[in-house]
């Protein structure tokens, strides 16, 4: 790989707008038969995402993958979801009792539209064999398999039969993976996207390292269909972290799921625990993130999402904040 860069390092160019007003751009995209305002998931994190969060995302029309660390509720939650007539999108290990879990959702006829394999290191047989497992016991559930950060791992996961693969490992803000194993995507991300999508034959979510609303237009033009977004969603009144007051300023506490935190354990910890500043609503974030992102599309001299993928770029190696401090 050479010509490596993130997304602090690329500004896309403008091109010739065609609309009139922002408004006009549809910022809306198609996963897996469903059809969703965003192009945006909050990361599947326990201080991400929780029911209350997931079932409002979801009668808003957004996408969203529940964690897997409480797994004895996931049933009740598949079932509470349909009830309400919403989508159920769960996430699984690798483990033995997840094989079990898989058979018992088709023995019970629950069958979740979208189940995200959330493993750290995602180009592995147990992955492989966990896409081939829900495929054969849960057809039509849409497959999300990951991490990955090769062209060569997504291939291996598409033709196991993942319906889409997440691209990312180590970028994320409570990451410790690059430091403690020398591995991963880390400075790099934006350049494995490219990479990975490349080889691509299905959608990728590229997860992890999005640090502002410009990240989300500069992952689509490098070709992710969906964006994983963990640290810019923490800081909200509704985010499941404690909320914590520290000289009189309000923050949440935002875990790494390999953090010592989320395991109660010292072992194979690979991610750390902050603070972020406490912010408003998540409602009002999303909806900042859709006039940003339909700006992004008019920029792209288009109307929707797709017209990004076709912008010319330049690569600005580390300059474009200029020391500015967005957010
Ligand atoms: N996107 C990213 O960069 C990263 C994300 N994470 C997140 O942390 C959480 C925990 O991840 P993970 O530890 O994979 O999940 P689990 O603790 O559920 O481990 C899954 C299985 O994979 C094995 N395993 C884990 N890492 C490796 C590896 N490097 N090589 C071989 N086998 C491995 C584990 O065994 P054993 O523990 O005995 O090795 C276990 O059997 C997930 O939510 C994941 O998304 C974690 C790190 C990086
Ligand atoms: N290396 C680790 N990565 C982790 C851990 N917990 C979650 N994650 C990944 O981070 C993204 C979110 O990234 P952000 O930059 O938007 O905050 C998340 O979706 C996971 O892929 C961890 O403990 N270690």
């Amino acid at each position: 790989m050479d010509n490596v860069f993130d997304y602090e390092d690329i500004q896309l160019i403008p091109a010739k707008c065609i609309v009139n007003s922002r408004s006009e751009c549809d910022t809306s995209i198609t996963l897996g038969g469903h059809t969703f305002k965003l192009p945006v998931v909050p990361a599947n994190m326990q201080t991400i995402i929780d029911e209350k969060i997931a079932i409002n995302l979801a009668e808003n029309g957004y996408f969203y993958i529940m964690h897997r660390f409480q797994p004895e509720k996931r049933a009740d939650f598949i079932k509470d979801m349909h009830n309400k007539g919403l989508i159920a999108s769960i996430s699984v290990g690798v483990k033995d009792d997840e094989y079990d879990f898989i058979v018992q959702l088709a023995t019970k006829e629950l069958i979740p539209e979208f189940i995200t394999i959330d493993i750290a290191h995602g180009h592995s047989n147990a992955v492989i064999e966990m896409i081939q497992h829900i495929k054969k016991h849960l057809p039509a559930s849409f497959v999300i398999a990951g991490n990955v950060g090769t062209p060569e791992a997504v291939r291996e996961l598409e033709n196991a039969g993942a319906d889409a693969t997440k691209v990312g490992i180590g970028p994320g803000k409570v990451c410790i993976t690059k430091i403690k194993t020398g591995f991963g995507t880390g400075g790099w991300q934006l350049a494995a996207l490219r990479w990975c999508a490349k080889a691509a034959s299905k959608p990728i979510i590229a997860d992890g390292g999005i640090r502002t609303h410009g990240d989300i237009a500069k992952s689509v033009r490098f070709g992710a269909s969906m964006v994983m977004v963990g640290s810019l969603f923490a800081g909200h009144e509704e985010s499941p972290g404690e909320t914590i007051e520290k000289d009189g300023k309000l923050y949440k506490e935002y875990f790494g799921s390999a953090s010592e935190f989320q395991k109660g354990e010292k072992k194979n910890v690979e991610g750390k625990k902050m603070l972020v500043d406490h912010k408003g609503s998540l409602r009002d974030t999303l909806n900042e993130m859709e006039q940003d992102l339909q700006s992004s599309i008019s920029y792209s001299g288009g109307n929707k999402l797709e017209a990004i993928r076709n912008v010319d770029y330049v690569v600005v190696k580390n300059s474009i904040f200029n020391g500015d401090k967005v957010y």
